[in-house]
């Protein structure tokens, strides 16, 4: 019992000390922290890159990739789209699209934008509502992690990365071994910003294996 208070503070105290940080910092969440470490290391965000934030809502990633690609207060050098199915609040330079990424639809709206373009970058903080229920939520997040996949063997670069946030689970085991048939360069990430008790964690893709390129 004491243990699970214990562990249950931790979490508290680790979750506070990055929401006061976003606020403080003029972040929307505290999401900004995960990305910016694993950015700090893997060095994904360069100037001219095409990126996609999925998931982007309320929209610290799409801050902090603005942030990166900017080169006075006005503009940026490259192209940021981000995705929710919920609505975000503006951010100047950002491509906003609303809707379900799991909808046809909403592929569609983004391939407008791309425009024949190929993504340097795909990033994907999506979670998926949870019911509780594992069968359910780990089918859910199958569902959503496979069309994201498809999605990334036809519209990423033969150069390009992705950083996608899974959870470990039923299917994980699945997951990681899509990303090695897909991708050169395959590792885990799991930021100080993510708390060790959470089964999220974050997969990194790099470059297309040579079967993937079209
Ligand atoms: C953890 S939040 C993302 C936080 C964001 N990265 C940030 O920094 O502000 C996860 C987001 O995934 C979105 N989401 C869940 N399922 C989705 C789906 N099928 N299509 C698009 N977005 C989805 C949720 O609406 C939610 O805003």
């Amino acid at each position: 019992m004491k243990n699970k208070l214990d562990k249950k503070w931790v979490h508290n105290h680790v979750n506070n000390f990055y929401v006061k940080l976003a606020k403080k910092e003029g972040y929307r969440a505290r999401s900004i922290y995960k990305l910016q470490e694993i950015d700090a290391k893997e060095k994904l965000i360069q100037p001219g890159q095409i990126i996609v934030d999925l998931g982007s809502s309320p929209g610290s990633w799409s801050q902090y990739i603005r942030q990166k690609l900017s080169y006075n207060n006005k503009n940026i050098n490259g192209t940021i789209i981000a995705l929710d199915i919920l609505k975000m609040k503006p951010i100047p330079n950002v491509n906003f699209i609303l809707g379900d990424f799991r909808n046809k639809c909403t592929i569609n709206n983004l391939k407008k934008i791309l425009n024949g373009r190929k993504l340097d970058l795909i990033l994907s903080d999506i979670s998926p509502n949870l019911s509780g229920i594992s069968v359910i939520d780990s089918a859910n997040i199958k569902c959503i992690i496979n069309v994201i996949l498809e999605f990334t063997k036809e519209y990423i670069k033969p150069s390009g990365s992705i950083l996608l946030k899974c959870f470990y689970g039923n299917n994980y085991k699945e997951i990681f071994h899509k990303f090695y048939c897909i991708f050169k360069s395959v590792s885990l990430k799991k930021p100080k910003a993510s708390h060790k008790n959470s089964s999220e964690i974050f997969l990194l893709g790099k470059k297309l294996k040579n079967k993937q390129l079209n």
